[in-house]
């Protein structure tokens, strides 16, 4: 079993980001030193994935102080910058939630900002663990405990984290109870995070996958190959509704079609509390390129628009349940995560 080299790694001398662009074909680095270079890799995907944001993001103040220690940056151009890294993606509410947890230190300087961001990080492998437990108890208890068929959709695993994953967490800890028959992996499109980075992390765990076009998803909940599904988030409103990966809604309807549970795993960083429903959500529009083309050659006639929405929003109605680090919230039977969240959380 090979372990995952971590998708965001702060070195004392900056940030390395394991490029998810070129994975699964090569395993390369980007070293981040300054901010241009930060947002560039959060806008391009290099580093992707709501708590691995949220990381990036935190990090991205004490890159930001030691750029303005060199270039001589007043006040004006530092917060500047520091707003550059928090608004490089709209849609994961921790991208945000990760820079202002620690802006409240940086009169303390960079070295106290990152070490407040390690702590985060490894907030983020603990939470992750404890969602993985909390969310494999409540599969079994909910299905039986037998080895089951899990559908998932993009990668909510290590490489979306600090480490072992949301979604891939609670996979993760199904096989290592033998609880994992076979999990059926979105591809994706268009940026392929479910056939490019979820399968290369489960096939380095071991653990039996197939790769299917998104368009499979919901024959293959309604033909029974599948027992649920499990999905991780980006933004989830306080009454449940949940913005993730497009295509995250498709699969939702095709669960409630075939009565199968819909799992979603979250830390509580990415409850936006203050987002009464899903409607404020901002949703990301991402390049034309990216449906049009593919390794620079085009998958459509010159000329053609594109539509090209990172994110949807699945209704709590859709949610069976949300498994977050303190406990699962079953949000379709009412049980809110604005209602519920812990004091701290
Ligand atoms: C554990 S959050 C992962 C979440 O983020 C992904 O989006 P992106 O690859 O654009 O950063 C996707 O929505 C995943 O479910």
């Amino acid at each position: 079993m090979e372990t995952e080299p971590p998708a965001v790694e702060w070195t004392g001398d900056g940030l390395r980001l394991l490029d998810q662009t070129v994975l699964p074909g090569r395993v390369e680095y980007v070293v981040v030193r300054d901010v241009g270079t930060l947002v560039d890799a959060i806008r391009r995907l290099v580093v992707r994935g709501a708590p691995a944001l949220g990381v990036a993001g935190a990090f991205g103040v004490a890159i930001a102080l030691r750029e303005a220690a060199r270039e001589g940056w007043d006040a004006a151009a530092l917060e500047e910058a520091v707003a550059r890294v928090r608004e490089a993606r709209p849609t994961a509410v921790n991208l945000a939630a990760g820079v202002d947890r620690v802006r409240p230190l940086m009169g303390a300087g960079a070295e106290t900002v990152a070490a407040e961001a390690q702590a985060l990080l490894d907030e983020d492998v603990r939470g992750n663990r404890a969602i993985g437990a909390l969310g494999a108890d409540w599969i079994l208890r909910r299905l039986g405990d037998r080895p089951l068929r899990v559908l998932t959709h993009c990668n909510a695993g290590a490489l979306a984290t600090a480490g072992w994953g949301t979604a891939l967490g609670v996979v993760r800890e199904l096989h290592a109870r033998g609880r994992v028959e076979m999990v059926y992996v979105d591809e994706t499109r268009p940026l392929l995070q479910g056939s490019r980075l979820t399968a290369w992390e489960l096939a380095r765990a071991g653990i039996p996958c197939a790769v299917q076009p998104d368009g499979a998803a919901p024959s293959t909940l309604l033909r029974g190959l599948a027992d649920l599904a499990v999905i991780g988030a980006d933004r989830i409103a306080a009454n449940g509704d949940t913005a993730n990966k497009i295509g995250s809604l498709g699969v939702a309807l095709a669960c409630a079609a075939a009565g199968a549970p819909l799992v979603v795993a979250a830390p509580w960083s990415t409850v936006d509390a203050a987002l009464p429903d899903g409607r404020g959500v901002p949703i990301e529009e991402r390049p034309a390129a990216e449906v049009l083309t593919w390794n620079g050659e085009p998958t459509a006639p010159a000329g053609v628009a594109a539509h090209n929405p990172a994110f949807d929003v699945t209704p709590a109605r859709l949610v069976t349940a949300l498994v977050t680090e303190t406990g699962v919230l079953e949000v379709s039977s009412g049980r809110t995560p604005g209602a519920a969240r812990p004091a701290r959380g």
